[in-house]
């Protein structure tokens, strides 16, 4: 449904994206993650055809998102990362607008989306809080139906509240067949939403991962606290993959054998134990701290 074939965009200071490419499926929901000024707003502008690739190109459901850039822009449904609204209108003018430049004549899902969101629509969007013209962009986003939504940081400036609404349309609309593309900075969003993630740094992809397969790699990691430094030095040289440390407390990760933790583990005068899964946003840091390492099949992935 959505395709990038090695998108590149090189600005004259030499930041861009370089030879960007991946595929999104029907129906699938599709994370787009990394840190500020790794690209994914580039990448975003390029899939709506408002930029022009230095090479390579991208595609939505087979049109060439720079040679067909307005039926692009009708069809797809796109929150820009920085919504530039005319200021002068109220939120349900700017939607008005929108819809009308769109043909789109059925309002009933715009109220429902309205209603969802609850806010006041006859409020001037200069009035309006960040979050609240975040709303006013989500709905413009899903109001005329599309088949293929991206969307830029969906959720800033939205509430916890807001946030969970946000996640439900996104499953409810998954479930009916739609095809997303969402960058995101919060990993908690891209876990309750998204089938597979890439994840971009300096403009370049480092992985593409499966989300079901990065949860189940996730490892358990247990804080301790030992008795004496002389413990803390025998437990270094345990075997244990001991992440961090600092006093006589120690974070080790464990991922399936739990046997041989506990065995060695007995060896020690424990004084406190706790354990918790490792989230996925700490699989994601070790892409960002080390850029991904490769393994002997060449492919990357995460250091978990
Ligand atoms: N028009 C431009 N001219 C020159 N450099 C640009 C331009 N647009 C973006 N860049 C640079 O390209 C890089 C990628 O920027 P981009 O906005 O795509 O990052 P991002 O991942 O969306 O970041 P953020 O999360 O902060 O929005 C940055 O180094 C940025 O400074």
């Amino acid at each position: 449904m959505i395709k990038l074939n090695g998108l590149t965009k090189v600005f004259s200071n030499g930041k861009g994206i370089f030879d960007i490419t991946f595929d999104v499926q029907k129906g699938e929901v599709f994370g787009f993650l990394g840190p500020n000024g790794a690209g994914k707003s580039t990448t975003i502008r390029h899939l709506m055809g408002f930029m022009k690739p230095t090479k390579g190109s991208s595609e939505i459901s087979r049109l060439d998102t720079w040679k067909e850039s307005a039926a692009i822009q009708k069809k797809v449904g796109y929150l820009p990362g920085e919504i530039a609204f005319l200021e002068g209108m109220t939120g349900l003018e700017f939607l008005q607008l929108l819809a009308g430049m769109r043909g789109m004549k059925d309002t009933t899902y715009r109220d429902e989306l309205i209603e969802r969101f609850q806010f006041d629509v006859k409020t001037p969007i200069r009035k309006m809080s960040k979050g609240m013209k975040q709303k006013v962009g989500i709905v413009a986003a899903f109001m005329h139906d599309p088949d293929v939504v991206i969307l830029d940081e969906p959720t800033s400036g939205l509430d916890p509240l807001m946030q969970r609404i946000f996640v439900d349309l996104v499953l409810e609309e998954k479930n009916k067949g739609k095809t997303f593309l969402m960058s995101s900075h919060s990993f908690t969003e891209i876990e309750k939403t998204c089938d597979r993630a890439a994840i971009i740094k300096n403009g370049k992809i480092v992985a593409v991962e499966d989300i079901h397969d990065l949860q189940q790699k996730q490892r358990r990691l247990f804080e301790i606290t030992l008795s004496n430094e002389e413990e803390l030095k025998q437990l270094l040289n345990s075997g244990l993959d001991v992440l961090r440390y600092s006093d006589l407390q120690a974070e080790i990760a464990v991922q399936g054998d739990y046997n041989e933790f506990i065995k060695t583990l007995a060896e020690f005068n424990v004084r406190n134990l706790s354990a918790r899964e490792q989230n996925l946003e700490e699989i994601f840091l070790n892409f960002y701290d080390r850029g991904g390492k490769e393994d002997e099949s060449g492919t990357l992935s995460p250091n978990v």
